[in-house]
């Protein structure tokens, strides 16, 4: 039977947030061991794919502009890393439609190239298992593990080595997305100076907010949200501590940076109060935009044509 080569392929790739992330001291190899809870958010890229007669990349939406469209893309490299074990060459248009802010703390790049090896596996019919796109995310980058597998998930490790956690029901979100993206390295040697000049306070253990997730009870789970990289990306860019006030006072259960930040993730009670606190914290002028978004929803997925 002769099989059909699809025009291109479109997939969806969800940002995230860390729920809890507990930092380990500095590795040898320059990374940090982490014990991450993340959630998978609604907020997503979607990235396209289509045979082209060489590598290009395009990227679009407000915030193109500060997204790198050369080898330094982070789906270049997917490209080529799926191309040389299919034992082809990666002449492919990749369109990447930006929604997920960029150096926000949301896994954008590491998204995209999730989605880069997801949406390549369905253009060129390679069959490629769970295992086999595993091996390839954890040489691209800590986070694109999660984001292949979306939903709810513990990661341990470099923050790679995942799985699953039970989460009941939906939960909402609103981000506040800032002017200037923070560098993930840059916050996490902001930590170690932190630390070595006097030890913020750790997050502790995850077992509570683990609970609290499985019992889909955003009341208990908003004060056990915690983010080890928060006081290092509040020390790098103070206007934070305003937002995540802000948050608050808008009506928001709790606020947490986001990862390595600068985006601060409120969670909410339910879609009317998301709807709510996201107009308050608009008009607070606090940060440069500001989204809603649920969660955990799965994570890279083919989008069916006939659906969207
Ligand atoms: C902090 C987190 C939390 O989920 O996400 P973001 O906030 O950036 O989205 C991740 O750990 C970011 O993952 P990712 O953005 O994939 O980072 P990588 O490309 O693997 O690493 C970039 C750099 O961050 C630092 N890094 C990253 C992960 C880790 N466990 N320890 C580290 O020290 C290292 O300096 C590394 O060179
Ligand atoms: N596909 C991509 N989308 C966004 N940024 C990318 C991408 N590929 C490479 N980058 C670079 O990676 C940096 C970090 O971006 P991003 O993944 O959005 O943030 P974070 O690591 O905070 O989650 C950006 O400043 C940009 O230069």
């Amino acid at each position: 039977m002769l099989s059909v080569v699809p025009a291109s392929v479109t997939v969806r790739a969800p940002s995230k947030v860390n729920l809890h992330l507990a930092v380990g001291d500095l590795r040898p190899d320059g990374y940090h061991d982490l014990r991450t809870v993340f959630q998978a958010l609604s907020l997503h890229d979607q990235v396209t794919v289509a045979p082209a007669d060489t590598l290009r990349v395009e990227v679009r939406g407000p915030d193109a502009a500060s997204v790198p469209t050369d080898s330094s893309n982070l789906v270049w490299r997917a490209a080529e890393m799926v191309a040389e074990r299919a034992g082809r060459t990666p002449d492919v248009e990749i369109t990447i439609d930006k929604g997920i802010p960029v150096a926000g703390g949301m896994a954008g790049g590491s998204a995209d190239a999730a989605a880069t090896l997801v949406a390549l596996d369905a253009l060129w019919g390679l069959g490629a298992g769970r295992s086999d796109l595993d091996e390839i995310a954890a040489q691209l980058g800590s986070d694109v593990n999660f984001c292949l597998h979306g939903n709810t998930a513990l990661g341990t490790g470099r923050g790679e080595q995942l799985v699953p956690v039970l989460s009941r029901g939906t939960f909402h979100w609103v981000l506040a997305i800032a002017k200037d993206g923070l560098s993930t390295p840059v916050v996490f040697r902001e930590l170690d100076r932190l630390r070595a000049s006097g030890d913020p306070q750790r997050v502790g253990d995850a077992d509570e907010l683990l609970h609290a997730l499985g019992a889909g009870d955003p009341h208990a789970l908003a004060p056990l949200l915690g983010n080890d990289l928060q006081s290092a990306a509040l020390s790098l860019n103070p206007a934070l501590r305003r937002t995540l006030r802000a948050g608050v006072e808008a009506g928001a259960l709790a606020g947490i940076v986001s990862g390595s930040g600068p985006t601060c993730a409120f969670l909410v009670d339910d879609q009317r109060a998301a709807v709510e606190v996201s107009a308050e914290l608009s008009g607070a002028g606090v940060c440069r935009t500001v989204r809603i978004a649920s969660g955990p929803v799965p994570g890279t997925r083919v989008v069916d044509p006939a659906r969207s």
